[in-house]
């Protein structure tokens, strides 16, 4: 018989008709996004609503989804993708973990709007504890737009979460006939349909013909750690502070006040921030035992934690974007000083 997840609320059910019991089942857990954008106009790639229509209409736009899978739509949210919150991917994660610990489900996709998607994927693969693949994907075109990305890409993530060979990799993101790791990948341009990239550490593989073929075998990047959220609704406040001459430096203390918990700078360089500063982070660190994590404003890099500075951590490879959601887990998580030490260098 086809699978019904009792415990998790659904919209669409896998279709009785065209249950396939050679195929695996696939739970798809949208979220909105241009993925399920709509506009007035075939012509129009932007000023659209996101996260108009609802997991059915997606499903119901690419019936070759049956050929690979037996599919089911889970109705997470329905929200341009800067409106995701920490409760909404605590509730996300907690439902793929009940989903995959299922024995009738062999993988999920989640769909997501593209301008956080890299957030929400790093945060799955932080707290998703399992081998079965949870892919995300998402569009850059409107369902209504000429030339859609939205069908190929949920096509192609849809058989990727269906493939043995994407177990155990963690987390991925499937665009534009490209499979990246959620942990390296990040959104590079506004507009164009190419747009995630993993640069230096590139891509794990390709869609031909929307056939997936990984390059390597499976591998998880050095550093990474998994957080158990069973527990939590909601998760720290942490705060991203962009560095540029001259900044103000008041901004970190007024994040503080205004309950942040930690804070990721966004630095010039390879974390470099100004003298003055410096002084208020020291400051807050000492006084407030606020957070304090080195990152980039460069699209790209390596940020090393300064030894003559106890005070503070580096976020690594990790964008700010990516830092911040794995600060927010190791305060969740009570880290101690050690902890929080282990957890950022990358390197051992
Ligand atoms: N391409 C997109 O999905 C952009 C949209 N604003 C979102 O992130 O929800």
């Amino acid at each position: 018989a086809p699978y019904v997840h009792n415990t998790v609320p659904e919209l669409s059910t896998r279709d009785a008709p065209r249950y396939n019991a050679s195929l695996p089942n696939i739970t798809i857990f949208a979220t909105g996004g241009t993925i399920a954008g709509s506009a007035a106009d075939i012509t129009q790639t932007t000023g659209y609503q996101a996260g108009a229509l609802g997991v059915d209409i997606l499903i119901k736009a690419v019936p070759e989804l049956w050929n690979v899978s037996n599919v089911r739509g889970v109705q997470v949210a329905n929200l341009d993708s800067g409106m995701i919150t920490p409760s909404i991917l605590v509730n996300l994660s907690s439902q793929i973990q009940a989903e995959l610990d299922s024995p009738y489900c062999q993988g999920v996709v989640v769909t997501h709007g593209t301008d956080t998607l890299e957030e929400s994927a790093f945060f799955l693969d932080l707290t998703v504890r399992s081998d079965k693949p949870v892919v995300v994907t998402g569009a850059m075109r409107p369902a209504t737009a000429l030339s859609a990305d939205g069908p190929i890409n949920l096509l192609s993530a849809v058989t990727v979460a269906a493939a043995p060979a994407a177990r155990g990799r963690g987390a991925l993101v499937v665009l534009n006939d490209r499979i990246a790791s959620a942990w390296y990948v990040t959104k590079t341009n506004a507009n164009a349909p190419d747009t995630f990239k993993s640069y230096e550490m590139g891509y794990l593989g390709v869609l031909i013909d929307i056939k997936p073929i990984f390059y390597f075998p499976p591998a998880w990047p050095v550093g990474k750690r998994q957080f158990n959220i069973t527990a939590a609704t909601v998760l720290p406040q942490v705060d991203v502070l962009y560095g540029y001459q001259a900044l103000n430096p008041g901004l970190a203390s007024a994040a503080v006040a205004s309950g942040a918990k930690g804070l990721v700078m966004a630095g010039m360089g390879a974390g470099g921030w100004t003298e003055a500063g410096r002084a208020v982070l020291k400051q807050l660190a000492a006084s407030n035992g606020t957070h304090i994590v080195d990152s980039r404003r460069t699209m790209d890099g390596y940020v090393e934690p300064d030894s003559s500075n106890t005070y503070y951590y580096a976020g690594g490879f990790l964008n700010p974007q990516k830092t911040r959601i794995l600060l927010q887990l190791g305060i969740y998580a009570n880290y101690n000083a050690t902890g929080f030490k282990s957890l950022f260098e990358f390197d051992s």
